[in-house]
């Protein structure tokens, strides 16, 4: 059995000693061995399948790590991984196996690890203008970036900048895939069409050259006007306008699957010697017919699937989203006002049935969670309650629009925050555990954190209730947990559970936020195990810290908060805080995230490595009483 080509590569140098006529099996066998093992553990399966010959092309054509790779996102990279002598994807995503992300522990092949969108060309103009100062200027930078990425804010910062130096060696490479997740929305998406769409203008220069050149000097002079007509070809040929118009080089549209066409705009680009865009055609999913089939999202991020048919291999686990999509429906039949914002991922998180039932008020706004948060304050000026529903940790990157937009105004906007708190093995970045820390200091803005179904749905009702601040309803990346009822409502703050047998036993308040409330129950059991008085409260309303909860802290002798969140400037802090500010000199002991970015692994892998366990969390509340 003649020896596969992909075992044979082990680093870059491999890649490009390989002859033209090997890469299409190259490609063959990249697509099966992605098939093969992102079904086995899950990934970005449809992305990665897209840019198989683009990856090839560009180890090809540069010369990684002396010139620089930037994947934007990078959920794209599995390919360059493969490239790069990473070859052991058995543990995907899991602890001591490869991130799903670039990353540089990993090799130097690497540079951005952070997974939050439209960063790259950032990136790659910093890179640049470092290259430029450092004596490296004859080095290039590559930046890969999709074209729902290209929807980001950012990314136009950036290329602003990058059309501002003519001889900086940066090539833009767009990875025109028409999606996000579903299809890319806005201008930038028809602008891209129609440069997809008419046949490129180099193509038709080059036909020019060939047909004219070749009848002689009147044919000659016939392609000399032809070339003299360029600006005007290009208008009519492929209206190049909008890179173009910033100065920038355009050069595509390219298929992107046919690998020595890449390749040839690729040695182009490196030719030119300056910034210039490389537009590239790709189809997400490509070779892999579930995923190419796939109207939804084809197949952007899988669990683990069957390789034949493409199917789940177990059930979503993520109730919380469902929740959140059934009630988000009931809420908008009977409020005419509520309306819906996504940015780019309306499945993901939850609002495909809102927008089935109410299509003209539901907005997707590409990934552009900024524009996302202050065209929401535009809408509650106007007269109607938004929702903005996005991950945890892509809200991070809308700080001064909540901040300053919706707050600052006193405008009646919802946030809903799905993967808060740990979410494991999607990476770093990919954690949802700064937004209580980060909104605890918004002026006005209240913070739910639901324990179950109930409280969920509860929280969303009342969350669209306030017109007059923001509100933020958050909830974890995790399977839903059976209902937790309340012994009692005290003033808004639930008490969940007692042990009070031990009379003249001290008293510990122990307070559970959101999906931390099954670790604080089984705390306060093992804390009267040990013959101690515990009460378990959930506030629901968790930020700003209700003065229910305060008041409890007076009424005991010792506190403990839980929460699945930064502890620094978190919930935990915020009721010692306020604790104080009414003299109320109860020790108050926070449990919860450090600030530390947190390596790739399971949820329950992580919450060990954490000791957020309710055996760790009780140890060290009894080591702290023991102190006294
Ligand atoms: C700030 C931010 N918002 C949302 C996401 C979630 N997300 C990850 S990939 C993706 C779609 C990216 O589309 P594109 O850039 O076209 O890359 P493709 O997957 O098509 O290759 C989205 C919305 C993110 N990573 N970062
Ligand atoms: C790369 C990106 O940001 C998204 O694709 C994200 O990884 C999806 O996360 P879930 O798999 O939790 O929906
Ligand atoms: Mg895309």
């Amino acid at each position: 059995m003649t020896r596969s080509i992909l075992s044979t590569i082990r680093t870059p140098a491999d890649v490009r000693a390989l002859r033209p006529e090997q890469l299409d099996d190259l490609a063959a066998e990249i697509r099966a061995f992605l098939v093969d093992q992102v079904s086995r553990t899950g990934g970005h399966l449809g992305p990665n399948l897209g840019v198989v010959e683009l990856t090839v092309a560009m180890h090809r054509v540069f010369t990684s790590p002396r010139d620089t790779f930037v994947f934007d996102t990078g959920h794209q990279s599995y390919v360059h991984k493969l490239l790069t002598g990473r070859g052991d994807f058995s543990a995907l995503r899991r602890r001591d196996g490869l991130s799903g992300y670039p990353s540089r522990t990993e090799s130097e092949h690497d540079v951005v690890e952070n997974s939050h969108a439209s960063t790259a060309l950032s990136w790659a103009d910093g890179i640049a203008k470092a290259n430029e100062l450092q004596g490296r200027a004859d080095r290039h930078v590559v930046a890969v970036i999709g074209d729902g990425a290209l929807t980001g804010g950012m990314a136009w910062e950036a290329l602003n900048n990058i059309a501002a130096a003519e001889d900086r060696r940066l090539v833009v490479v767009v990875n025109d895939n028409g999606r996000s997740y579903a299809p890319t929305i806005g201008g930038l998406a028809h602008h891209l069409d129609s440069l997809r769409t008419t046949q490129s203008y180099e193509s038709v220069l080059s036909w020019g050259k060939r047909t004219l050149t070749r009848s002689g000097a009147p044919g000659r002079v016939a392609y000399d006007a032809l070339h003299g007509l360029k600006k005007g070809i290009k208008d009519v040929v492929a209206p190049q306008g909008m890179f173009e118009d910033l100065g920038l080089k355009y050069i595509g549209p390219v298929d992107g699957h046919d690998e020595p066409a890449v390749e040839r705009a690729l040695r182009r680009a490196q030719a030119f010697g300056g910034p210039v865009i490389v537009h590239v055609i790709t189809e997400k999913g490509r070779g892999y017919s579930p995923a190419e089939q796939d109207a939804a999202d084809r197949f952007h991020a899988v669990g683990r699937i069957h390789p034949e048919t493409g199917l789940p291999v177990a059930p979503s686990r993520f109730g919380w989203t469902s929740v959140f999509a059934d009630e988000i429906v009931r809420i908008g039949r009977r409020r005419p006002d509520v309306v819906a914002i996504t940015a780019a991922m309306l499945q993901p998180v939850g609002l495909a049935p809102f927008a089935q039932e109410f299509p003209q008020r539901v907005f997707d706004v590409g990934i552009a969670e900024q524009h996302a948060a202050t065209s929401a304050a535009g809408m509650a000026f106007g007269g109607l309650h938004p929702v903005v529903a996005v991950y945890a940790t892509f809200l991070n990157r809308a700080f001064d629009q909540v901040l300053m937009d919706v707050a600052l105004h006193r405008a009646g906007v919802t946030f809903v925050l799905d993967r808060a708190g740990l979410t494991g093995d999607d990476g770093a970045s990919h954690n949802g555990m700064w937004d209580m820390a980060m909104l605890a200091i918004v002026p006005g803005l209240r913070l739910a954190a639901p324990r179950d179904e109930e409280t969920l749905r509860t929280a969303l009702r009342e969350a669209v209730d306030v017109d007059d601040a923001p509100t933020v309803v958050r909830y974890p990346k995790s399977a839903l947990v059976d209902p937790i009822p309340a012994l009692e409502d005290v003033d808004g703050v639930d008490v969940l559970a007692r042990h009070d047998d031990a009379a003249d036993a001290r008293r510990v308040l122990v307070v559970g936020v959101g999906s931390m409330v099954g670790c604080a129950l089984q705390v306060a059991e093992q804390l009267a195990a040990h013959g101690l008085r515990a009460t378990v409260v959930d506030p629901r309303w968790v930020l700003p810290v209700p003065a229910a909860l305060v008041k409890l802290v007076g009424d005991h002798d010792h506190v403990v908060t839980i929460e699945d969140g930064v502890v620094d400037g978190g919930v935990g802090a915020h009721v010692g805080q306020r604790a104080a500010e009414h003299g109320i000199a109860t020790p108050v002991q926070s449990f919860g995230i450090p600030r530390d970015f947190l390596p790739h692994a399971s949820r329950d892998q992580l919450v060990t490595t954490l000791r957020l366990t309710p055996q760790d969390v009780t140890r060290d509340v009894l080591t702290a009483l023991a102190r006294g």
